[in-house]
Protein backbone atom coordinates (compact mmCIF):
# COMPACT_ATOMS: atom_id res chain seq x y z
CA UNK A 1 0.00 0.00 0.00
CA UNK A 2 1.42 3.59 -0.75
CA UNK A 3 -0.14 7.04 0.94
CA UNK A 4 -2.57 9.20 -1.58
CA UNK A 5 -0.16 12.49 -1.74
CA UNK A 6 -1.51 16.06 0.02
CA UNK A 7 -0.33 18.15 -2.90
CA UNK A 8 -0.24 21.27 -0.85
CA UNK A 9 1.37 23.46 -4.33
CA UNK A 10 -1.95 22.12 -6.30
CA UNK A 11 -4.35 23.20 -3.41
CA UNK A 12 -2.50 26.44 -2.83
CA UNK A 13 -3.02 26.94 -6.81
CA UNK A 14 -6.50 26.18 -6.11
CA UNK A 15 -7.22 28.64 -3.24
CA UNK A 16 -5.18 31.23 -4.95
CA UNK A 17 -7.18 31.76 -8.13
CA UNK A 18 -10.45 32.20 -5.93
CA UNK A 19 -8.39 34.83 -3.89
CA UNK A 20 -7.35 36.55 -7.30
CA UNK A 21 -10.78 36.57 -8.55
CA UNK A 22 -12.56 37.80 -5.19
CA UNK A 23 -9.91 40.69 -5.71
CA UNK A 24 -10.77 41.35 -9.17
CA UNK A 25 -14.46 41.59 -7.65
CA UNK A 26 -13.33 44.54 -5.17
CA UNK A 27 -11.00 46.45 -7.26
CA UNK A 28 -14.20 46.77 -9.57
CA UNK A 29 -15.14 48.12 -6.28
CA UNK A 30 -12.55 50.20 -5.82
CA UNK A 31 -10.99 48.26 -3.13
CA UNK A 32 -7.64 46.88 -3.11
CA UNK A 33 -5.95 45.00 -0.54
CA UNK A 34 -2.00 45.73 0.90
CA UNK A 35 0.59 43.45 2.66
CA UNK A 36 3.52 45.13 3.87
CA UNK A 37 6.17 42.98 4.43
CA UNK A 38 9.26 44.33 6.72
CA UNK A 39 12.78 42.59 6.40
CA UNK A 40 15.18 43.35 8.94
CA UNK A 41 18.84 42.18 8.23
CA UNK A 42 20.01 39.94 5.23
CA UNK A 43 19.30 36.42 6.31
CA UNK A 44 19.55 34.71 3.08
CA UNK A 45 16.41 32.02 3.39
CA UNK A 46 14.03 35.19 4.62
CA UNK A 47 15.34 37.02 1.67
CA UNK A 48 13.77 34.49 -0.43
CA UNK A 49 10.60 34.36 1.84
CA UNK A 50 10.03 37.87 1.12
CA UNK A 51 10.37 37.57 -2.10
CA UNK A 52 7.91 34.71 -2.65
CA UNK A 53 5.44 37.18 -0.70
CA UNK A 54 5.65 39.62 -2.73
CA UNK A 55 5.57 37.30 -5.92
CA UNK A 56 2.11 36.06 -4.49
CA UNK A 57 1.07 40.01 -3.88
CA UNK A 58 1.85 40.49 -7.50
CA UNK A 59 0.14 37.36 -9.22
CA UNK A 60 -3.13 37.88 -7.06
CA UNK A 61 -3.43 41.67 -7.91
CA UNK A 62 -2.56 43.02 -4.29
CA UNK A 63 -0.82 46.54 -3.38
CA UNK A 64 2.27 45.68 -1.59
CA UNK A 65 5.13 47.50 0.19
CA UNK A 66 8.88 45.47 1.24
CA UNK A 67 10.33 47.51 3.96
CA UNK A 68 14.42 46.09 3.42
CA UNK A 69 15.80 47.44 6.97
CA UNK A 70 19.36 47.20 7.56
CA UNK A 71 20.62 44.48 10.50
CA UNK A 72 21.35 47.44 12.75
CA UNK A 73 18.03 49.29 12.68
CA UNK A 74 17.26 50.24 16.11
CA UNK A 75 14.10 48.34 17.86
CA UNK A 76 12.80 52.22 17.88
CA UNK A 77 12.81 52.76 14.51
CA UNK A 78 11.32 49.91 13.46
CA UNK A 79 8.37 50.28 15.90
CA UNK A 80 8.16 53.60 14.66
CA UNK A 81 7.77 52.23 10.96
CA UNK A 82 4.68 50.39 12.52
CA UNK A 83 3.40 52.57 13.71
CA UNK A 84 3.38 54.34 9.95
CA UNK A 85 1.84 51.07 8.53
CA UNK A 86 -0.62 50.75 11.63
CA UNK A 87 -1.96 54.12 10.59
CA UNK A 88 -1.48 53.91 6.06
CA UNK A 89 -4.92 53.33 4.88
CA UNK A 90 -3.56 51.05 2.20
CA UNK A 91 -2.16 48.89 3.93
CA UNK A 92 -4.59 46.11 5.68
CA UNK A 93 -2.27 43.47 6.52
CA UNK A 94 1.66 43.93 8.20
CA UNK A 95 3.92 41.11 8.49
CA UNK A 96 7.62 41.71 9.96
CA UNK A 97 9.74 38.47 9.28
CA UNK A 98 10.71 36.93 11.76
CA UNK A 99 13.45 35.88 13.05
CA UNK A 100 14.72 39.06 14.07
CA UNK A 101 18.08 40.53 15.16
CA UNK A 102 18.93 39.76 18.39
CA UNK A 103 18.75 43.44 19.96
CA UNK A 104 15.40 43.48 19.08
CA UNK A 105 12.49 42.06 20.87
CA UNK A 106 10.17 40.11 19.64
CA UNK A 107 7.66 40.44 21.46
CA UNK A 108 7.45 44.52 21.61
CA UNK A 109 7.70 44.39 17.95
CA UNK A 110 4.19 41.98 17.41
CA UNK A 111 2.59 43.97 20.19
CA UNK A 112 2.94 47.06 18.47
CA UNK A 113 1.18 45.77 15.22
CA UNK A 114 -2.82 46.58 14.85
CA UNK A 115 -4.23 44.00 15.94
CA UNK A 116 -6.89 44.66 12.42
CA UNK A 117 -3.45 44.25 10.82
CA UNK A 118 -2.19 41.00 12.14
CA UNK A 119 -2.08 38.69 9.45
CA UNK A 120 0.42 36.29 10.64
CA UNK A 121 -2.06 35.90 14.03
CA UNK A 122 0.73 36.38 16.29
CA UNK A 123 -0.56 39.07 18.63
CA UNK A 124 -1.89 38.58 22.01
CA UNK A 125 -4.94 39.57 21.15
CA UNK A 126 -5.41 37.27 18.08
CA UNK A 127 -4.26 34.43 20.07
CA UNK A 128 -6.43 34.85 22.23
CA UNK A 129 -9.67 35.22 20.03
CA UNK A 130 -8.16 32.10 18.28
CA UNK A 131 -8.31 30.10 21.85
CA UNK A 132 -12.10 31.72 22.68
CA UNK A 133 -13.19 31.15 18.70
CA UNK A 134 -13.88 34.30 17.61
CA UNK A 135 -13.49 34.96 13.92
CA UNK A 136 -10.33 36.35 13.87
CA UNK A 137 -7.10 36.41 11.87
CA UNK A 138 -5.65 32.68 12.32
CA UNK A 139 -2.07 32.41 11.94
CA UNK A 140 -0.88 31.26 8.25
CA UNK A 141 0.70 27.88 8.73
CA UNK A 142 -1.92 26.12 11.45
CA UNK A 143 -4.81 27.37 8.89
CA UNK A 144 -3.18 25.89 5.95
CA UNK A 145 -2.79 22.71 7.39
CA UNK A 146 -6.96 22.49 8.36
CA UNK A 147 -6.98 23.42 5.06
CA UNK A 148 -5.42 21.14 3.68
CA UNK A 149 -7.34 18.14 5.40
CA UNK A 150 -10.49 19.46 4.18
CA UNK A 151 -9.54 20.04 0.96
CA UNK A 152 -8.89 16.71 0.91
CA UNK A 153 -11.58 14.90 2.37
CA UNK A 154 -9.72 14.21 5.65
CA UNK A 155 -12.29 16.52 8.18
CA UNK A 156 -10.95 16.10 11.34
CA UNK A 157 -14.35 16.01 13.28
CA UNK A 158 -14.47 12.90 15.68
CA UNK A 159 -11.08 12.12 14.55
CA UNK A 160 -7.82 11.54 17.44
CA UNK A 161 -5.45 13.94 16.41
CA UNK A 162 -1.71 13.97 17.69
CA UNK A 163 0.21 17.08 17.38
CA UNK A 164 3.76 16.51 17.64
CA UNK A 165 5.45 20.34 19.07
CA UNK A 166 3.92 23.01 21.31
CA UNK A 167 5.33 26.15 19.57
CA UNK A 168 3.58 29.37 19.73
CA UNK A 169 3.37 29.63 15.73
CA UNK A 170 2.52 26.01 14.81
CA UNK A 171 2.00 23.02 17.43
CA UNK A 172 -0.12 25.41 19.88
CA UNK A 173 -2.48 27.42 17.46
CA UNK A 174 -3.11 24.18 14.81
CA UNK A 175 -4.04 22.42 18.49
CA UNK A 176 -6.82 24.90 18.58
CA UNK A 177 -7.84 24.71 15.43
CA UNK A 178 -8.30 20.84 15.49
CA UNK A 179 -10.10 21.10 18.66
CA UNK A 180 -12.35 23.99 17.60
CA UNK A 181 -12.64 21.49 14.11
CA UNK A 182 -13.94 18.76 16.85
CA UNK A 183 -11.05 16.52 16.66
CA UNK A 184 -9.89 14.82 20.04
CA UNK A 185 -6.70 16.33 20.32
CA UNK A 186 -3.06 15.26 22.03
CA UNK A 187 -0.26 17.78 21.89
CA UNK A 188 2.86 15.72 22.28
CA UNK A 189 6.35 16.72 22.85
CA UNK A 190 9.93 16.77 23.35
CA UNK A 191 9.80 15.41 27.39
CA UNK A 192 6.64 12.74 25.93
CA UNK A 193 6.99 9.37 27.34
CA UNK A 194 6.72 6.84 24.44
CA UNK A 195 6.44 9.35 21.53
CA UNK A 196 5.62 6.35 19.19
CA UNK A 197 2.93 5.04 20.84
CA UNK A 198 1.24 8.09 21.47
CA UNK A 199 1.53 8.58 17.75
CA UNK A 200 0.65 5.02 16.90
CA UNK A 201 -2.89 6.23 18.18
CA UNK A 202 -3.40 8.78 16.06
CA UNK A 203 -5.58 9.30 13.14
CA UNK A 204 -4.32 12.82 11.94
CA UNK A 205 -0.85 13.60 13.07
CA UNK A 206 0.69 16.76 12.61
CA UNK A 207 4.52 16.82 13.35
CA UNK A 208 6.02 20.39 13.75
CA UNK A 209 9.47 19.81 15.90
CA UNK A 210 11.83 20.78 13.63
CA UNK A 211 14.01 17.43 13.73
CA UNK A 212 14.70 15.93 10.42
CA UNK A 213 13.00 12.56 9.21
CA UNK A 214 11.93 12.11 12.74
CA UNK A 215 8.61 10.31 12.20
CA UNK A 216 9.19 6.79 11.37
CA UNK A 217 6.59 4.28 9.79
CA UNK A 218 6.17 1.97 12.56
CA UNK A 219 5.11 5.32 14.63
CA UNK A 220 2.18 4.98 11.88
CA UNK A 221 -1.07 3.92 12.10
CA UNK A 222 -1.94 2.23 9.07
CA UNK A 223 -3.90 4.57 6.90
CA UNK A 224 -3.40 7.52 9.03
CA UNK A 225 -3.53 10.81 8.10
CA UNK A 226 0.08 12.17 8.11
CA UNK A 227 1.00 16.43 7.87
CA UNK A 228 4.62 17.22 7.79
CA UNK A 229 5.13 21.08 8.95
CA UNK A 230 8.83 20.69 9.10
CA UNK A 231 11.23 22.22 7.03
CA UNK A 232 14.57 21.30 7.50
CA UNK A 233 17.62 22.02 5.18
CA UNK A 234 19.95 18.91 5.30
CA UNK A 235 24.10 20.15 4.39
CA UNK A 236 23.45 18.80 1.11
CA UNK A 237 21.10 22.12 0.72
CA UNK A 238 17.85 19.76 0.02
CA UNK A 239 14.62 20.64 2.28
CA UNK A 240 13.58 17.79 4.08
CA UNK A 241 10.14 17.48 6.89
CA UNK A 242 10.01 15.95 10.16
CA UNK A 243 8.68 12.72 8.35
CA UNK A 244 10.61 10.04 6.86
CA UNK A 245 8.28 10.17 3.92
CA UNK A 246 9.70 7.44 2.09
CA UNK A 247 9.30 4.74 4.80
CA UNK A 248 6.03 6.40 6.33
CA UNK A 249 4.41 6.59 2.75
CA UNK A 250 4.04 2.92 2.81
CA UNK A 251 1.86 3.10 6.02
CA UNK A 252 0.01 6.24 5.65
CA UNK A 253 -3.46 6.69 4.19
CA UNK A 254 -2.49 10.27 2.93
CA UNK A 255 1.01 12.26 3.57
CA UNK A 256 2.03 15.95 2.85
CA UNK A 257 5.48 16.03 0.80
CA UNK A 258 8.23 18.54 1.83
CA UNK A 259 8.60 20.67 -0.17
CA UNK A 260 4.87 20.85 -2.02
CA UNK A 261 2.86 20.36 1.29
CA UNK A 262 2.33 22.96 4.09
CA UNK A 263 4.65 25.44 2.97
CA UNK A 264 3.02 26.60 -0.11
CA UNK A 265 -0.29 26.95 1.88
CA UNK A 266 1.36 29.24 4.25
CA UNK A 267 1.86 32.12 1.62
CA UNK A 268 -1.72 31.53 -0.02
CA UNK A 269 -3.43 31.53 3.88
CA UNK A 270 -1.21 34.87 4.05
CA UNK A 271 -2.55 36.42 1.40
CA UNK A 272 -6.14 35.26 2.27
CA UNK A 273 -5.86 37.07 5.65
CA UNK A 274 -4.65 40.22 4.02
CA UNK A 275 -7.79 39.27 1.87
CA UNK A 276 -10.22 39.27 4.66
CA UNK A 277 -8.41 42.45 6.90
CA UNK A 278 -9.30 44.51 3.78
CA UNK A 279 -12.55 43.12 3.26
CA UNK A 280 -13.26 44.13 7.53
CA UNK A 281 -11.27 47.67 7.16
CA UNK A 282 -14.18 48.14 3.99
CA UNK A 283 -17.08 46.98 6.20
CA UNK A 284 -17.79 44.32 3.30
CA UNK A 285 -18.98 41.09 4.76
N1 LIG B 1 6.42 36.78 10.43
C1 LIG B 1 6.66 35.63 9.82
N2 LIG B 1 5.63 34.95 9.25
C2 LIG B 1 5.86 33.76 8.59
O1 LIG B 1 4.91 33.14 8.07
C3 LIG B 1 7.20 33.26 8.52
C4 LIG B 1 8.22 34.02 9.12
N3 LIG B 1 7.92 35.17 9.77
N4 LIG B 1 9.49 33.57 9.09
C5 LIG B 1 9.87 32.38 8.37
C6 LIG B 1 8.74 31.38 8.31
C7 LIG B 1 8.88 30.32 7.24
N5 LIG B 1 7.76 30.50 6.33
C8 LIG B 1 7.58 29.78 5.15
C9 LIG B 1 6.70 30.16 4.16
C10 LIG B 1 6.60 29.45 2.96
C11 LIG B 1 7.38 28.35 2.72
C12 LIG B 1 7.30 27.65 1.40
O2 LIG B 1 6.65 28.10 0.49
N6 LIG B 1 8.01 26.50 1.25
C13 LIG B 1 8.09 25.77 0.01
C14 LIG B 1 9.54 25.60 -0.45
C15 LIG B 1 10.36 26.84 -0.42
C16 LIG B 1 11.84 26.54 -0.66
O3 LIG B 1 12.16 25.84 -1.64
O4 LIG B 1 12.64 27.01 0.17
C17 LIG B 1 7.56 24.37 0.19
O5 LIG B 1 7.55 23.87 1.32
O6 LIG B 1 7.18 23.77 -0.81
C18 LIG B 1 8.24 27.94 3.69
C19 LIG B 1 8.34 28.64 4.90
C20 LIG B 1 7.04 31.57 6.74
N7 LIG B 1 7.52 32.09 7.88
Amino acid sequence: MSAQIINGKQISDTIREEIKNEVAALREKGVRPGLAVVLVGEDPASQVYVRNKAKACEDLGFYSEVHRLPAETSQADLLALIERLNGQADINGILVQLPLPKHIEEKAVIDAISVAKDVDGFHPISVGNLMIGDDSLLPCTPAGVIELLKRTGNSPAGKKAVVIGRSNIVGKPVSLLLLRENATVTIAHSRTPNLPEVVREADIVVAAVGVPKLVKKDWIKPGAVVVDVGINRLDTGKLCGDVDYDEVAEVAGWITPVPGGVGPMTITMLMANTLKAAKTAHGIG
